[in-house]
């Protein structure tokens, strides 16, 4: 056990101690940062600051740059971001990143994409680590065992210039999940399941640890969907122990130790767990076997149901705020209470984002797709350009395009309407996204959000199905 003064700690606790720089007496702690990733949703001012007090970046080499919310998916230039004051935020980023020696991912770079699919595929992201970036979803990369969380602006600043950042101890929350998922439910389903019962602001003030055997069976990729989804619950981070899968997952990559670097590390990564009997201050336990495939109704994520259920009986709640907030969001969707979610007519579905946006959700797209015809405008955007490189040399671009689907450049795309892809007012989508929020994917858009082979299967019927039917003809197919 690694124990400081005898007493089992947790996983966080480990990071977090590990990385005290300064512990002031009001409860502020100086911690150190050991990755930092730039994107271009940030403020002008943020690089202005250092400019004005002739400050330099402090570790250029530990700080990676690049271009996700902005990039076009449309193609690999500068020039297709229609929108100039987009294009210029990214032109920022660029010139800030070549006069302080910070290394950038080009738009046309083969590892360009969304900071949370390219950080870890490239071995940025390592066990053990801080990992911040001035977007919330920096959650994901605690798949890998690091304590990885968003950070403001200004914050972003400190970081640039300190490499370092004052933060209050956040709480420690252990989510365990128990059972086995039935067959077709995913990380995005259990992630779902999860905050539909804690709420969106259950996870508050805390960082959760995802263990137990359901969790020890999801491969590295779905991790990073659950962490990525911590954010929805209103958790500070999420965070998963290294294991043999995260070992495998990482080695070989191309910013991931070599050699002896490589056998050190794992041997100092295995420390990175949770002792028996170290506390937590909150704990939920969740039985995954009873999860079935999920789809939000509603206007924040924790609204939703399994897609064999109905929208269920929300009028019939006592608080009155919360039955007004609840019929505000049926009004916004055109839902009606106790409404089936099945068979609900969609207008265009969405694959992609850094919650499913990596290969293995393609794959099950894919599946899904094969030698079927879209009913709907669909568009698929890879998470990055390796995934897209990826799925291109298993040939899974050419099911998509034979299925009528359109097959993009990297980009956080319609998971955010800033940058030239969004849905129609009044459109409803199915979407592998994480957020559903009232206008999220274009104004007065209605966003359904769910798993890729989900979305897939609401886009060969033109409709919410169960895609369990079609995922089984799938796998009989392939054996
Ligand atoms: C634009 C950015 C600050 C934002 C975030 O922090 O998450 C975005 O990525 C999102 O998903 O809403
Ligand atoms: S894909 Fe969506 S959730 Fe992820 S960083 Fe981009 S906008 Fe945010």
């Amino acid at each position: 056990m690694d124990t400081v003064a005898g007493q089992p700690r947790t996983l966080f606790d480990k990071l977090w101690d590990k990385h005290v720089v300064h512990q002031r007496d009001d409860g502020h702690t100086l911690i150190y940062i050991d990755r930092h990733y730039l994107g271009d949703d940030l403020p002008r001012d943020t690089f202005d600051v250092l400019a004005r007090r002739g400050l330099r970046v402090r570790r250029p080499d530990a700080t990676f740059a690049m271009a996700d919310h902005y990039a076009s998916t449309r193609g690999c230039s500068i020039n297709d971001i229609i929108d100039a004051d987009r294009r210029e935020l990214v032109e920022k980023l660029i010139d800030f990143s070549r006069a302080q020696g910070v290394s950038m991912f080009a738009l046309d770079a083969p590892q360009h994409g969304i900071v949370h699919v390219t950080g870890p595929e490239q071995g940025l992201t390592l066990p053990g680590m801080t990992v911040v970036c001035g977007d919330s979803h920096t959650s994901t990369h605690g798949a890998l065992g690091a304590f990885g969380f968003g950070i403001g602006s200004s914050e972003v600043s400190h970081v640039l210039a300190t490499q370092t950042l004052w933060q209050k101890r956040p709480a420690t929350m252990l989510a365990r999940f128990a059972g086995t998922p039935a067959f077709g439910v995913t990380a995005k389903d259990i992630a779902l399941a999860m905050i539909a019962r804690i709420g969106v602001s259950g996870g508050a003030g805390h960082v959760i640890e995802y263990a137990g055997d359901a969790i020890d069976a999801l491969s590295v990729e779905a991790r990073m969907t659950l962490c990525n989804l911590s954010i929805e619950a209103g958790a500070r981070a999420g965070m998963i122990a290294p294991d043999e899968k995260t070992y495998a997952y990482l080695q070989g990559r191309h910013f991931a130790p070599q050699g002896p670097a490589w056998a050190a590390a794992i041997a100092e990564w295995r420390a990175l767990r949770s002792d028996p009997g170290a506390r937590f201050s909150r704990e939920v336990l969740l039985d995954t076997a009873r999860v079935a495939p999920m789809v939000t109704w509603g206007t924040n994520p924790s609204q939703s149901a399994p897609i064999d259920g109905r929208v269920s009986d929300v009028l019939d709640l006592d608080d009155p705020a919360q039955r007004t907030r609840l019929r505000d969001a049926l009004d916004y969707m055109d839902i009606r209470d106790g409404q089936q979610l099945e068979g609900l007519p969609v207008d265009r579905v969405f694959i992609g984002s850094c919650t499913n946006g990596r290969l293995e959700d393609l794959r099950v797209a894919a599946a899904i797709f094969d030698g079927r015809r879209v009913k709907v405008p669909t568009m698929i955007v890879p998470g990055s350009r390796t995934v897209r490189n990826a799925a291109t040399a298993e040939g899974l671009d050419r099911i998509f395009l034979a299925a009528g689907a359109e097959w993009r450049e990297p980009g956080c795309s319609m998971c955010l309407a800033i940058n030239g892809d969004e849905g129609r007012p009044g459109e409803r989508i199915a979407s592998t996204t994480n957020r559903n929020f009232v206008g999220r994917q274009g104004r007065g858009v209605r966003t359904h959000l769910m798993s890729p082979g989900m979305a897939a299967a609401a886009a060969i019927a033109g409709r919410l199905v169960d895609y369990r039917e079609l995922l089984r003809h799938a796998a009989a197919d392939a054996t």
